[in-house]
């Protein structure tokens, strides 16, 4: 069957059509790692956004359940050059047959080069992609919040706590693997729930759309992050930057992908980092919140980490867990650990 990804601006990109489900809305973004689709399509940022995979040859390694960041496939849609066709051999399920089976529809055979060009020259767009059969309507893109119950994992000393914004799984495990006892509580837990855990350090997870839209608990989040020692993680990075007065804002395309460089700004050294946000803490907007730039984005100078002068705050915009992408920053959850254990700054990176 036909189908094609249509633009708010009117352009189509056409493809053939995978999957019995016709039509889906999205806002269209592109990733341009190489491996890596199991945890891009799970991973809880990308809910509600269509996504186009810039490397060709998409599902020939099958889809395995295990590589999950979480428990269902988040996107609206992917579009992918070329899919891999077939059925793999022992348990390993085709990406086809796993997308189908969970009504997340797919294009392949698209030119995702050219609208991928069209993406970076007008920005990440809203788009319907749909059949020969179903016309793009006028549509309004769901806003999803995230919603979990409270969670544990891990039996080790230290007690961190997860505030839930949509979080991945890796970064329960990278904790987990560092010691850690982990309890993810929902994002608008109240603060006396929260601190009946007895909690000894606080990690403010990554999670889907405008970091803005929490913002009736910023106060909650400042109580927090003044009186524990805490980690953020792209969309808890935002989160406390806006938490103590900073600004956000949206880029053209944003940084998708698993090499995207990174420096940190005390000792130039520059490492590669996982990356998956559109929006950005804005370098000006620092100047009253007590936070020192960490690190920054090589290729366009955005902010990409945060510590805080005061308080045991510090934070990246990029993903330390990785999943996927280069592991070189899991230095960041030993010293954040590291942190929590002697309840004063330790970070070897700085
Ligand atoms: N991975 C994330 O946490 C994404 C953060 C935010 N939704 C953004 O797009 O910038």
């Amino acid at each position: 069957m036909k189908g094609c990804i249509t633009l708010t601006n009117g352009n189509s990109f056409a493809g053939e059509w995978l999957g019995d489900n016709q039509y889906s809305a999205g806002e269209v973004v592109f990733y341009t790692g190489m491996t890596g689709y199991e945890q891009v399509l799970t991973d809880p940022s990308y809910q509600g956004q269509i996504v186009v995979f810039s490397y060709p040859f998409i599902g020939n390694y099958g889809f395995q359940p295990e590589s999950m960041e979480s428990a269902k496939i988040q996107v609206s849609g992917v579009i992918m050059a070329e899919c891999f066709p077939f059925q793999l051999e022992g348990d390993r399920h085709s990406l086809v047959a796993y997308l189908n089976e969970k009504q997340i529809p797919a294009l392949t055979n698209v030119d995702t080069r050219a609208l991928i060009q069209q993406i970076r020259k007008e920005g990440s767009v809203p788009a319907v992609m749909h059949t020969e059969s179903i016309t793009a309507d006028s549509f309004q893109l769901e806003e999803c919040w995230p919603r979990t119950a409270v969670k544990k994992a891990g039996t080790g000393d230290m007690h961190i706590v997860l505030i839930d914004f949509g979080y991945k799984k890796s970064i329960v495990n990278s904790l987990v693997n560092e010691g850690c006892s982990v309890t993810v509580v929902p994002f608008d837990t109240e603060m006396s729930d929260i601190e009946k855990l007895n909690p000894d350090g606080f990690v403010f997870s990554n999670g889907a759309g405008d970091p803005m839209r929490f913002s009736s608990y910023f106060h909650r989040y400042k109580n927090i992050a003044t009186r524990y020692p805490v980690l953020g993680i792209c969309l808890g990075h935002q989160i406390l930057a806006l938490a103590f007065g900073g600004e956000t804002m949206k880029l053209k395309f944003g940084h998708r992908g698993a090499n995207h460089p990174v420096m940190n700004v005390k000792t130039g050294k520059v490492s590669m980092s996982s990356q998956n946000h559109s929006y950005v803490v804005k370098k000006e907007s620092l100047k009253s919140t007590g936070f020192n730039i960490w690190f920054e984005n090589v290729n366009d100078k955005s902010v990409e980490g945060l510590v805080h002068s005061q308080y045991e705050i510090s934070s990246v915009q990029f993903h330390p867990e990785a999943a996927p992408g280069p592991q070189e920053h899991a230095q960041i959850f030993q010293d954040f650990i590291k942190t929590v254990q002697h309840k004063e700054k330790v970070r070897s990176y700085a």
